[in-house]
């Protein structure tokens, strides 16, 4: 998985915590156009790497290049075409959700005439006035995308969306990931816990455990070579099973 149109390459990143290594030697590829399935346990790293990804952290050795720029030397031009939500979203909570992409597109130095447009592709555009102390966490988490994506980032990267959402929110979720990269071409990083999650929404998966990303691949590879589907792979490749690539 090299080549030309890879939006995320990572080769060799490694991240000390003190003197304990966090994330080791990891390697990633991103395809353009697809969903990438970052899929790990908890405290696997998943979230360390995303980090690195959007210049929050450093990494202590390797390098990453966002959209074919090198993550540490030109970080504000990267940062220019990605849309990420990764930590727990920060809204000004007394105003709208539209008041709130306004101030957004304004510090972001961006005329704000489709902010409308955004609100419904994330289906808030019925909450008018309404405060955003008021809303659901299904509601803030679509706001915090609409966010994200406002100003039509090629690249985003999303640290375990759905968390705390309920069916119905998730699979509007997983429409709403499918029509940013039908429509609006871009690609998605998204990070998850649940296997079945991914299984649904990824094109590609890689698996990250104890700061390793341990293998990449296809999911209509997974489903020729596991009948039972993202599952069985995920743990036959976690168990140090036979080798599958
Ligand atoms: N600032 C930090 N200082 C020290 N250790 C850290 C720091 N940030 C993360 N870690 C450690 O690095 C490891 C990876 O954490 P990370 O949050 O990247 O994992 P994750 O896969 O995103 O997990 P989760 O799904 O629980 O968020 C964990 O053991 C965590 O305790």
């Amino acid at each position: 998985m090299s080549g030309k149109g890879l939006i995320v390459e990572m080769e060799g990143i490694s991240r000390f915590f003190g003197e304990r290594e966090v994330i080791r030697n990891c390697t990633m590829h991103l395809p353009e156009g697809s969903i990438y399935g970052f899929l790990g346990p908890n405290g696997a790293g998943k979230t360390t790497v995303m980090k690195i990804l959007t210049g929050l952290l450093k990494q202590s050795s390797g390098h990453a290049k966002v959209l074919g720029l090198d993550v540490s030397t030109h970080r504000d031009e990267m940062l220019g075409q990605v849309g990420s939500l990764i930590e727990v979203p920060i809204f000004f909570e007394h105003l709208s959700a539209k008041e709130n992409l306004q101030i957004h597109l304004a510090y972001m130095d961006k005329d704000d005439n489709n902010v409308m447009e955004f609100l419904e592709m994330v289906g808030l555009e019925q909450t008018g006035s309404q405060a955003v102390s008021t809303f659901s966490l299904g509601m803030r988490q679509r706001l915090a995308i609409a966010r994200a994506v406002i100003h039509k980032p090629k690249l985003l990267i999303l640290d375990e969306p759905i968390n705390g959402l309920d069916p119905l929110a998730i699979r509007e979720m997983r429409a709403l990931f499918k029509r940013f990269v039908n429509e609006y071409g871009m690609s998605i990083l998204i990070s998850s816990h649940i296997i079945s999650e991914l299984e649904q929404v990824a094109d590609i998966i890689g698996i990250i455990v104890n700061g390793s990303i341990i293998r990449e691949m296809h999911m209509t590879e997974i489903r020729a070579k596991f009948p039972n589907g993202l599952e069985e792979y995920f743990f036959e490749v976690t168990s140090g099973g036979t080798e599958i690539a």
